[in-house]
């Protein structure tokens, strides 16, 4: 019912629920945790679901995070359009601190991106109208929300970064070189 594949990011997996399709179109269990768990991955409980639209292609939002007590796990998916999903190891100590892995969720494709609390987010659409849709492991927390600027980790977000539509908190982050990690790794 659900497949899971994991990434170059060890804790970082891709879900790809089982769809049935037939003459309407189709059905899927967007989130089943005892599927997930028949399969071997157990998550964290979720307490928040958000939704996204972005208009333009090209529109970017990240790379964002929310600091402990409230850090977020999200498991991201694509609700209409398409977008390039982009996690950044930010745990002080990690062997892979400051690397990065980047999968297109689509409708068309119906894959999820579970990332842990610790990793930073972000996306770019890659057409117009596109929606994400994302569960969240804990809630929103102004005082704890943070971000670092996308082009500042090397990441290849395909295209070229002064044509992104950013928001005003977006484009003033930090450089990923001078962001202070609140996040420490602990293995297991
Ligand atoms: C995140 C969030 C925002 N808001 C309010 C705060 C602002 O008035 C408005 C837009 O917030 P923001 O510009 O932070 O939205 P995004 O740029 O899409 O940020 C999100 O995008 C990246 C990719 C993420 O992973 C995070 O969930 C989140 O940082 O929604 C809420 O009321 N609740 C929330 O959980």
């Amino acid at each position: 019912m659900v497949q899971i594949d994991s990434t170059r990011l060890p804790g970082v997996l891709v879900i790809t629920p089982r769809r049935f399709g037939d003459a309407r179109g189709f059905f899927s269990e967007t989130w089943n945790r005892k599927a997930l768990e028949g399969a071997g991955v157990t998550l964290p409980e979720f307490v928040q679901d958000n939704h996204s639209f972005s208009t333009a292609k090209g529109t970017l939002r990240g790379l964002h995070y929310q600091s402990p007590p409230h850090a977020q796990g999200k498991l991201v998916r694509c609700g209409r359009g398409s977008l390039l999903d982009v996690a950044v190891d930010g745990r002080k100590g990690s062997p892979t601190y400051g690397q990065w892995v980047a999968e297109e969720l689509s409708y068309e494709n119906g894959r999820q991106l579970w990332i842990p609390a610790g990793f930073l987010h972000g996306f770019v659409t890659l057409e117009p109208d596109t929606e994400i849709i994302y569960k969240c492991t804990d809630h929103y927390a102004p005082d704890c929300d943070g971000a670092v600027r996308f082009d500042t980790v090397g990441i290849d977000w395909g295209f070229d970064a002064e044509t992104a539509v950013l928001s005003e908190k977006d484009a003033a982050a930090v450089s990923f070189a001078e962001w202070q990690s609140p996040f420490e790794w602990n293995d297991g």
